[in-house]
């Protein structure tokens, strides 16, 4: 798994780099249309975050690999999606735990760190594994400011 192809974001930036890490998660679905999935259950997530630049920081990085582990691996990993109320809510579906929701919130949670970082790097995309047969890509639109 960790060694996959992923489909590719498309820029003129110089750097590219790609971070892949796991998390295990538990969430449901609170809508009617999700069927079993309205039912608490887990996933072993499969994260590639691919971030993108053109001018490198004080170290020589785009971004510290281990700084996106530490802002999705140390939030997530074995917890209940559904109570990161922060990320998540049971009120609007566009905040539902979903994997297209969740590989949305990734991205603005790396966005919001790179935003604070002398290069300013940009999260392209989110390629969000849930399960063997069923993923989610996220890519935000460009010039759109993250909450
Ligand atoms: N567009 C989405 N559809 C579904 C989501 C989702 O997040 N976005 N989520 C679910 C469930 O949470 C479930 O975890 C995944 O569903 P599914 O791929 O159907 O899981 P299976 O393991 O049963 O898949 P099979 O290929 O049939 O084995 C549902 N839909
Ligand atoms: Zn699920």
């Amino acid at each position: 798994m960790m060694q996959q192809i992923y489909p590719v974001a498309s820029h003129s930036y110089a750097y590219e780099l790609n971070k892949d890490m796991q998390f295990a998660a538990a969430h449901y679905v609170p809508a009617e249309e999700a069927g079993k999935c309205r039912k608490l259950h887990g996933h072993t997530y499969f994260a590639n975050i691919t971030v993108a630049g053109d001018t490198l920081d004080s170290a020589g990085f785009l971004v510290n690999f281990a700084i996106l582990k530490q802002l999705i691996h140390e939030r997530f990993d074995h917890s209940v999606l559904n109570d990161d109320t922060e990320s998540f809510s049971a009120d609007e579906p566009d905040r539902f735990p979903t994997t297209e929701a969740v590989a949305r919130t990734i991205c603005e949670i790396v966005q919001r760190h790179l935003d604070g970082t002398e290069n300013r790097a940009r999260c392209l995309q989110v390629y969000l594994r849930e399960t063997p047969t069923s993923y989610c890509i996220y890519r935000p639109k460009a010039g759109i400011a993250h909450a």
